[in-house]
């Protein structure tokens, strides 16, 4: 498929529609020429800088419009969609959404599964992808190009790895917020202020997450070597392990799995 390649978002308005194709664009992976959006709130703010892109709100015309289409709308609006995509390149955002079921709502067994998360608004998306038997290696090479816009984009083997990273890339950036959220509200109760009570949790998350990305090494490497330090770090981390955090995730994991597995 062409690199000239027309792309319709169906739910661009939305989070994640509005994250790919703010990306698109701020990348140069698509000219504003070449991107459709559908919406049914109209054009919005979004899209104020780019005129040239074109805003629609019947999907049929999108469908017509486009030779790619993304469909961004939540799970339960699949159903609703009323297009045949008369066997286009579609690629589907949807958790909860079996290939089976986008195939046959949409009229195309040239589907690609693709798993978005929150980051995607900062272009530090994990956006693993699964493509149909039926979609070509020159359209595999673009669905790469057009994701990788909003993060590291991954081809995945099979459909069923793609339900498992729903739950753990695709939710993942809620769970560093609940631990901030837990750090804060223990940080408030110590008698911190707030302003540094959030500059403390912030800056320790992401400057933690900044380095495990800079070592590289196995995230239990680190653990380790504090456990092993058998200072302050080493009495919070036994207590954390000895309550069974690691249950706790592992349950909260196979709950979001279960659910991304299952049909609605
Ligand atoms: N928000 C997230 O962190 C993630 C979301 N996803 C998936 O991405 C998809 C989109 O989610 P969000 O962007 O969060 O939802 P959202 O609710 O922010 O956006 C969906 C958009 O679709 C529009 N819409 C609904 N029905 C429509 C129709 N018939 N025609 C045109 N537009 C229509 C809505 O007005 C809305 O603007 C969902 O299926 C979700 O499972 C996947 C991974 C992460
Ligand atoms: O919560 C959800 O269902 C969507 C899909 C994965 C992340 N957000």
């Amino acid at each position: 498929m062409s690199q000239d390649a027309v792309i319709g978002i169906i739910g661009g308005q939305g989070w994640m529609g509005r994250a790919l194709g703010m990306a698109l664009l701020e990348r140069n992976v698509v000219s504003p020429e070449r991107l459709v959006i559908s919406s049914r709130s109209g054009r919005g703010e979004a899209y104020r800088d780019w005129p040239e892109v074109r805003c629609v709100k019947d999907n049929r015309e999108l469908v017509a419009l486009a030779d790619v289409i993304v469909l961004s709308v939540r799970p339960e609006d699949l159903a609703g969609l009323d297009i045949d995509a008369h066997d286009k390149l579609v690629i589907s955002l949807l958790a909860m959404a079996s290939f089976q079921e986008v195939a046959s709502q949409v009229g195309s067994r040239r589907v690609v599964r693709a798993m978005p998360n929150a980051a995607a608004e900062i272009r530090r998306a994990y956006f693993p992808w699964f493509g149909a038997p039926q979609v070509t290696g020159e359209e595999k090479r673009l669905v790469q190009a057009l994701l990788g816009s909003c993060g590291t984009a991954r081809e995945l083997p099979n459909e069923s790895d793609l339900d498992y990273l729903t739950a753990l890339s695709g939710a993942g950036p809620a769970y560093p917020a609940l631990l901030a959220q837990s750090m804060l509200e223990h940080a408030r109760s110590a008698g911190l202020s707030d302003e540094i009570a959030q500059e403390a949790v912030m800056q320790t998350l992401v400057g933690g997450s900044l380095l495990l990305e800079k070592l590289g090494a196995e995230p239990g490497d680190m653990v380790d070597r504090l456990i092993a330090y058998d200072g302050t770090t080493a009495k919070g981390l036994r207590t954390m392990i000895d309550e069974d955090i690691g249950q706790a995730i592992h349950r909260g994991l196979d709950a979001a799995h279960r659910a991304a597995s299952s049909p609605r």
